[in-house]
């Protein structure tokens, strides 16, 4: 499990630490010569010589500039872009000293960037508030495109908390951080700006619950539902499936194949007659209507608006589901029938679009509008409120998935290929997800357990290539066993 800690929690560790040892210097240290290590052998691989640093004003800044210095030792030419400001550490001469040539905000710093074969950016770090000065964004602006651009702790510009999204700010290629990530490498909002995440171990120790969790692989044999040999059908877990419509049949398919494809012990569906009979044929094992079940899947591709035959009997049931005191997984057109909040485990899964209008029915006249746009940039603190709202765990999908229990830390996963912004993936995720709460995991565990299956079958299912969502439903099973026995 990769566990991400807040900048306040890493400056605390930091003290206490320092306080342990001789040298006030001794951390930053060994920051700088772990980034050295990363970035001479970049270097090597791309058989570049010519760095330059983007030297921001604080001990990010110095933290580059030190690290320049190890690099100049063993023969990189290095020269250091300074902005309108003073550095954190020495001056402009104590750097050329060093071998780290300063190039001032006045200088011809346009040319040195053009011939950069790699480019630390220490523009701001942990410090940093989402953006970045003028200067530093018109060195962004310059960056050119075929260097190897190496990020000091964070990209500059990105926030540090990985709250919201800002235009001006670093993408690097690769991203160096210290002791532990930190939330900005694993949010939604800010991921995609850190590239390759490498941590380099600077003899930190965190205690307490981390700010973020991602699970990997081998977590998942700790957390599937394996069955034993004292199980049957019903002690595995019986999901009901409330889903589909006379207008949308496909998702109710997708939905129950992924599901019984996960290992679910059995499945109860309910729909109204056109799903119902492809439901049938295409997933025998499935048992048609209602009766005892340990979780309920409510919405994928239910129109609550619909007067078609059996659709008043369809919602009656969906509604029952989400009154009893069953877990339940609500998604899509599900969305539209919660009301408030739930006692038993909810798990909520929209994308931005419904997790907006999620968040526009249920706050109230008196709160602003909320757009697809605003979830977008900034996804925490919405699925934050929505789970606050509901006391529900919410589920926002997108390129990075989020898991937000109403308190506590959150999970991330990032599993998935971008072919798997497709159609119905959403209904699969709610098999999956839905087979996992019928197992017994809380919310939260088959939320970010589902989505990293969910996001592994995607590639599994055609490497490298397109996926529709029926073959990722199919590809479920093979890629829990290629899980559990990797
Ligand atoms: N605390 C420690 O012991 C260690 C810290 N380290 C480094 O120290 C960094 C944190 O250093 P600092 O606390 O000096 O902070 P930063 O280097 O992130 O920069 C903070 C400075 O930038 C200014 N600033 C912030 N946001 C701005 C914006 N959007 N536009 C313009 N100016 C802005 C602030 O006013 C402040 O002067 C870490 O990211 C890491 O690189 C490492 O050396 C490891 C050890
Ligand atoms: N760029 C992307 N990269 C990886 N996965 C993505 C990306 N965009 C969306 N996804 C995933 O694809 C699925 C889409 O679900 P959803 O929007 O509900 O589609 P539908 O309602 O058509 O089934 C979600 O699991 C989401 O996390
Ligand atoms: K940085």
């Amino acid at each position: 499990m990769l566990r991400a800690w807040s900048a306040d929690a890493v400056r605390s560790a930091e003290a206490a630490l320092m306080a342990t040892l001789d040298d006030e210097g001794e951390l930053m240290a060994r920051a700088a010569w772990g980034l050295a290590r990363v970035c001479r052998a970049r270097l090597e691989e791309t058989g570049g010589s010519r760095v330059v640093v983007l030297a921001g004003p604080g001990n990010n800044g110095a933290d580059a500039l030190y690290a320049a210095v190890h690099l100049a030792d063993e023969g990189a030419e290095c020269v250091a872009l300074q902005g309108p400001w003073p550095l954190a550490i020495g001056d402009s001469s104590s750097w050329q000293e060093a071998g780290v040539r300063i190039v001032a905000a006045d200088g011809d710093w346009r040319a040195v960037l053009t011939g950069a074969d790699l480019v630390l950016d220490g523009v701001l770090g942990i410090g940093g508030r989402p953006g970045l000065p003028d200067e530093a964004v018109a060195w962004v602006d310059a960056l050119p495109p075929d260097a190897y651009v190496v990020a000091v702790d964070l990209p500059s510009g990105q926030d540090p908390a990985g709250e919201v999204a800002h235009e001006d700010a670093v993408f690097a290629d690769e991203t160096v951080t210290f002791g532990v990530p930190k939330p900005v490498h694993v949010l939604p909002a800010t991921e995609s700006a850190v590239g390759r995440l490498t941590v380099v171990d600077i003899g930190i120790e965190l205690e307490g619950d981390p700010e973020v969790e991602r699970l990997d692989f081998a977590d998942v044999p700790g957390l599937w539902p394996v069955p034993t040999a004292s199980d049957d059908k019903y002690s595995r877990g019986v999901l009901g499936v409330v889903a589909g419509g006379e207008s949308y049949t496909g998702a109710p398919v997708l939905c129950c194949t992924a599901a019984v494809g996960a290992g679910l012990g059995m499945l109860r569906y309910v729909g109204t007659p056109a799903p119902t009979a492809l439901v049938r044929a295409s997933v025998p094992e499935a048992v048609i209507g209602d009766g005892r079940v340990q979780a309920w899947v409510v919405g994928p591709g239910l129109d609550t608006t619909s007067r078609a035959a059996g659709s008043k009997a369809q919602l009656d049931i969906a509604r029952a589901a989400l009154a009893s005191d069953l877990p339940a997984l609500v998604d899509a057109g599900g969305l539209d029938l919660v009301t408030g909040r739930r006692d038993a485990p909810t798990l909520l899964t929209p994308h931005a679009g419904e997790l907006a209008r999620l968040l526009n029915r249920l706050g109230g006249a008196d709160s602003a509008d909320v757009t697809r746009q605003q979830v977008q940039a900034s996804p925490l603190a919405h699925a934050r409120r929505a789970a606050r709202l509901t006391g529900a765990t919410v589920l926002l999908k997108g390129a990075t998935t989020l898991v937000v229990p109403p308190e506590g830390t959150v999970r991330s996963q990032n599993d998935a290929p971008p072919w798997l912004a497709t159609a119905g993936a959403g209904d699969v995720l709610a098999g999956v997800c839905g087979a996992l709460l019928a197992a017994g995991l809380s919310p939260l565990d088959a939320g970010s357990l589902g989505a990293l299956v969910h996001g592994v079958a995607a590639d599994r299912a055609n490497p490298g290539g397109p996926v529709r969502a029926l073959a990722l439903a199919h590809a479920i099973p093979g890629t829990v066993a290629h899980l559990l026995t990797r």
